[in-house]
């Protein structure tokens, strides 16, 4: 049989069919993850206190007991992905046994764990965003904002205030993520708040970042704006309000704008609008250490490095900001053009939060 055009040699061709199926595959590594997470195995490892065995954890889990080879089958991948480590158990006198322990990777699964990471699994792996994907070639072809719009016939945003479902997942994954992030950014970048007296966090969802934030810096005072819908029924407190409006429209007025995870939502267009916006709402303040927008969000590498997984990872959410929103993640050179075109003199970057960095931009 000839080889395909370009394909010199035999190993190549193998080498290329492996390539192929495991890109073809690899969704079952997700959604082994998300099936992991529903049915709470991390946290029965952990509760169990010492390595578990596959009868011991077919036993806890509530299961179909016939199907403990499935299983064995499902813990195997996740053991080869790194999620779980098979430990050996002896046990007196007889052959030893294994039984699986949980990795830090495992870890962050676990339900009660501040900085969980199952409510992002859950809401990424959910068939409401998992159905855009399979619209992504349609979309290409039409002139819709998004593959979500393809699917569902709304934006993302309009889907979550008419869905409550959806609504309290999205607003779970975002919480969640915010308390990972807020206590980075309390501990690590106390300088980007100290001294700031008022600041509204935009599109800041539930407030679940603004809250850790005003607890950790007791003088400052912050109004979190979001839609109406997100932000219905939410009570402040002493130096916590909300503000239910379109941040296109109006902004109000402090010594600083918060953005976590807003800019990387919209085209080029919108942001520089947003940014205008938020330049109003900061250009009166006299506070020395105020004027800025702290905006987190990830800032891509100029050259892509190859087979490194901080990049891939990168370059997935890049996508990721093109299937439910019109957004995309940017490079720096490509937020600098967005802060100049939209009056900003300079800005500061400050790479502390993994994929993501805390950037600072001023007027
Ligand atoms: C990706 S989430 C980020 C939420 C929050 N900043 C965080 O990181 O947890 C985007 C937020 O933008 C809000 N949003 C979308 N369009 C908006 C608008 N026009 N005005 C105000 N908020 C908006 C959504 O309701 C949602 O809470
Ligand atoms: O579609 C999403 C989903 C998320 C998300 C879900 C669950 C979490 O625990 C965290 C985040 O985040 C998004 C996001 O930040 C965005 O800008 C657009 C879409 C989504």
């Amino acid at each position: 049989m000839a080889l395909p055009n370009g394909i010199e040699s035999t190993s190549e061709l193998l080498d290329a069919q492996a390539h192929v199926w495991n890109h073809i595959l690899n969704y079952i590594n997700s959604m082994s993850l998300k099936c992991a997470v529903e049915l709470g195995i991390p946290d029965i490892i952990h509760n169990h206190g010492k390595p578990m065995t596959l009868t011991q954890l077919v036993n806890a889990l509530t299961i179909n007991k016939l199907k403990s080879d499935g299983l064995r089958r499902l813990m195997r991948i996740l053991t080869h992905s790194k999620f779980f480590v098979m430990v050996k158990i002896s046990k007196d006198g007889n052959e030893d046994e294994d039984g699986y322990c949980l990795t830090p990777a495992s870890r962050l699964l676990l339900r009660d764990e501040p900085l969980s990471v199952a409510p992002f699994a859950l809401t990424m792996l959910d068939p409401i965003l998992l159905d855009s994907y399979n619209s992504v070639s349609e979309w290409f072809r039409n002139d819709h904002s998004t593959a979500f719009f393809t699917t569902h016939g709304k934006s993302m945003w309009e889907y979550t205030g008419s869905d409550k479902r959806w609504n309290e997942l999205i607003n779970e994954g975002m919480a969640s993520d915010s308390r990972f992030v807020a206590s980075l950014l309390t501990k690590e970048c106390k300088q980007v708040f100290e001294g700031l007296r008022s600041m509204v966090d935009v599109a800041g969802g539930t407030g679940l970042m603004a809250k850790a934030i005003v607890d950790a810096f007791p003088d400052l005072k912050c109004v979190v704006l979001d839609l109406p819908h997100v932000v219905a029924g939410l009570e402040g407190g002493e130096n916590l309000s909300y503000v239910g409006g379109d941040m296109f429209q109006s902004i109000p007025h402090a010594d600083a704008v918060f953005l976590k995870w807003i800019l990387h939502d919209w085209a080029d267009e919108e942001c520089v609008t947003l940014l205008k916006k938020c330049k109003e709402a900061i250009i009166s303040s006299d506070n020395n250490n105020g004027r800025k927008l702290i905006i987190v969000d990830m800032v891509l590498d100029d050259n892509i490095k190859e087979d490194n997984a901080a990049t891939e990872t990168q370059l997935l959410f890049d996508i990721m900001m093109m299937i439910p929103v019109p957004g995309k993640e940017r490079t720096e050179k490509e937020w600098a053009k967005l802060f100049f075109n939209a009056g900003f003199a300079t800005y500061k970057i400050t790479p502390v939060l993994g994929l993501r960095s805390v950037i600072e931009v001023f007027p």
